[in-house]
């Protein structure tokens, strides 16, 4: 993560090898592809002084399902343009093991394939960008509804600047999903079934406001994890 107080003007005053040097301290990935030909919204203060938080570069990201690759996806997006990840279903999760009042309702919701009400969500969503000092953050797994979209709104959440959209056919996310392997109480057929209903029931309007809003970016969601990635990377190569 680019701390606040190295500004980025002093840093390309530099050589440019003292300059990949501190990116790569500073951030932990790749530095030389980055200020080759990613550089975007720098995470730092533009004064360099006051350190006031500029508003941050948020990406919301969507799939037209569970298993559509989400998570997978945005693990490589931060490694090489280091956003920070916030997954709504992580944070969720967090919740119900760390004994929250709301925790077995999250649990229950989650177990049954539906959505969690929107002001817990909300609220774990602000809080966590709030607390993340990179400016540029993905957001996945939110809003799956139009009533969470509204609902963030109108706490005045930070809208995105743009949503990814990954866009897989339901019997290769069935198969992601059952073979996930990591434990979780909704990766069973059952469940999966009733979210795939969920999603579209209450997630396509919401794509469709996205995209009517000209920020959506519809990606194919098939193929290898690397042919994906491969359409995904002129996206944030082209916001520079
Ligand atoms: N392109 C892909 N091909 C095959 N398996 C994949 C691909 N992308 C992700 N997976 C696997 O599918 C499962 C679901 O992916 P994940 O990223 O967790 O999806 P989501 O967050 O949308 O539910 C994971 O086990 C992941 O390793
Ligand atoms: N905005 C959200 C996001 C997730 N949830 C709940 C309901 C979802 O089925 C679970 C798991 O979400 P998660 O994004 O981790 O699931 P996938 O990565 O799509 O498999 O969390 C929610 O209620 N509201
Ligand atoms: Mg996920």
């Amino acid at each position: 993560m680019w701390r606040r107080g190295v500004s980025l003007s002093s840093m390309l005053s530099s050589s440019k090898s003292r300059l990949l040097n501190q990116m790569q301290v500073a951030c932990g990935f790749n530095a030389c592809q980055v200020f080759s030909t990613h550089v975007l919204n720098p995470i730092v203060a533009e004064d360099g002084v006051s350190g006031a938080r500029r508003k941050p570069f948020v990406t919301f990201v969507l799939g037209s399902g569970p298993g559509s690759g989400k998570g997978t996806q945005c693990t490589r997006i931060v490694n090489t343009f280091g956003f920070t990840h916030l997954s709504v279903g992580d944070l969720l999760r967090k919740e119900i093991y760390s004994d929250s009042e709301n925790g077995s309702m999250i649990l229950d919701t989650i177990k049954e394939g539906k959505i969690v009400p929107s002001e817990v969500t909300v609220k774990l969503i602000k809080k966590a960008i709030e607390a993340s000092e990179n400016n540029r953050i993905l957001v996945d797994g939110f809003p799956r509804s139009e009533e969470n979209r509204i609902a963030y709104e109108r706490v005045g959440g930070v809208e995105p600047d743009i949503v990814l959209f990954f866009d897989c056919p339901k019997e290769e996310m069935v198969k992601r999903v059952l073979n996930r392997n990591q434990g979780r109480i909704d990766d069973n057929i059952d469940t999966v079934k009733e979210r795939l209903s969920v999603f579209e029931e209450l997630n396509l309007p919401v794509i469709k406001y996205y995209s009517e809003k000209g920020i959506l970016h519809k990606i194919d969601g098939t193929g290898t994890e690397d042919e994906i990635y491969e359409r995904v990377l002129p996206i944030f190569a082209a916001l520079r």
